[in-house]
């Protein structure tokens, strides 16, 4: 076990890159999804679940757990590893963008933003400081600068202003950190569509120095063929010897396409939230299970797939129990999903080592129909 935080880049097979994150809670195998556990849990899910489907790390949210326990009460509680029982990493994201999205009267200057809280209304602020200080006190192996992260389509000289203000933060951020063995501090790259613009933001942050980078600012609606085309540049303009991570990515396609593309890791609520929903990715396509064709359907999800549900459960029951609206439906349709989507990151890990990338590219795609299955 390492003291330290460090990335091993093992292999490439054009842009695509596997490696291993080397941190005191444990390694992350790269490409690497992160299952989201906004408030302290994978939704529908035990820790040792998450595990069971392959994750070596996962996400937690400053906005949520500042509002909602408080970062203060998980601290004297042992810290969040220790009151979520998952003792391998975790990264948190620092607060700007879910304050953006989800909480009420907003106001945003220079020092940081003040909000009202979207669970009883109270006031808060963040800043760079206090996101680092939450961060620290959650006990988080990754942490991420406070960022903002502008809504898409926003006006050029918006993207700049917005851009060079999350730079000014990153500064902060990176000041507020302080020195911290072991753990890590990501900056964001933000500059919207604009290729310049993303330019100059990678160059502020190498100039301040991180252990990884993430691409910000993209899956807010552009869409899947203009992230594309930003990503045909961007992760161009940061190092090679750190771990690179999309924030917010995505539907499989999305995941497959980012990592030929020189993405690292990624993040997203779509396995869970979806399995919610009754929406199942499958190496076929996707099932929505509520649709009445399933309902006397005695063949599992995906006769290939060897999660719980798939081994165990027939559509049919899945369609029940869904319909009934029962709690063990949403628990095997996540358990299903996020074990597709780590079922695709080993997967592309195994052909990035053997060269092989994009014959199992071309496989995933030729095996995928086009719309529900
Ligand atoms: C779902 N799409 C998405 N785009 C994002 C973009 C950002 C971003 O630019 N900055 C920060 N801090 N977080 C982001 C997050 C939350 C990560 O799950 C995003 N999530
Ligand atoms: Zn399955």
């Amino acid at each position: 076990m390492t003291e330290r935080f460090s990335f091993d880049l093992k292999a490439t097979d054009g842009k695509a890159r596997t490696g291993v994150i080397s941190t005191p809670r444990g390694e992350v195998r790269t490409p690497a999804f992160m299952p989201v556990g906004t408030a302290a849990t994978v939704k529908a899910m035990m820790p040792e679940s998450v595990r069971a489907t392959g994750a070596d790390i996962l996400l937690g949210n400053t906005y949520h757990l500042m509002l909602r326990p408080t970062a203060e009460r998980i601290d004297r509680l042992g810290g969040l590893h220790k009151f979520m029982n998952w003792d391998r990493p975790i990264l948190t994201d620092s607060g700007g963008f879910q304050v953006m999205s989800l909480a009420g009267l907003r106001k945003l200057t220079e020092k940081g933003v003040t909000f009202k809280s979207h669970v009883d209304g109270s006031k808060h602020e963040l800043t760079p400081e206090r996101s680092m200080e939450i961060q620290r006190l959650l006990g988080s192996d990754i942490v991420m600068c406070f960022d903002e992260c502008p809504a898409l389509p926003a006006d050029r000289d918006r993207i700049a202003e917005s851009m060079r203000l999350s730079m000014r933060w990153a500064e902060r951020s990176r000041e507020a950190f302080g020195d911290r063995p072991g753990h890590a501090l990501f900056g964001i790259m933000q500059g919207g569509l604009e290729q310049d613009l993303r330019e100059e933001s990678a160059e502020a942050l190498k100039a301040i120095g991180f252990e990884g980078y993430a691409v910000g600012g993209l899956a807010v609606g552009e869409g899947q063929e203009a992230m594309f085309d930003c990503l045909d540049y961007a992760p161009d303009f940061l190092p090679t010897d750190t771990p690179r991570y999309l924030m917010g990515v995505g539907k499989p396609d999305d995941i497959v396409g980012a990592v030929a593309r020189g993405i690292d890791m990624m993040d997203c609520v779509l396995p869970s939230r979806s399995g919610r929903t009754g929406q199942v990715f499958t190496r076929y396509g996707v099932v929505n299970i509520k649709n009445a064709r399933h309902a006397d359907d005695p063949r599992p999800l995906d006769e290939a797939c060897s999660c719980p549900a798939c081994l165990n459960y027939s559509r049919a029951y899945l369609h029940h129990v869904f319909r009934s609206n029962e709690m063990i439906s949403g628990m095997l349709l996540t358990w299903h999903n996020l074990h597709y989507f780590q079922e695709i990151m080993q997967g592309m890990r195994d052909a990035i080592a053997a060269g092989t990338f994009a014959a199992w590219q071309a496989e995933f795609h030729a095996q995928r129909a086009q719309g529900d299955i």
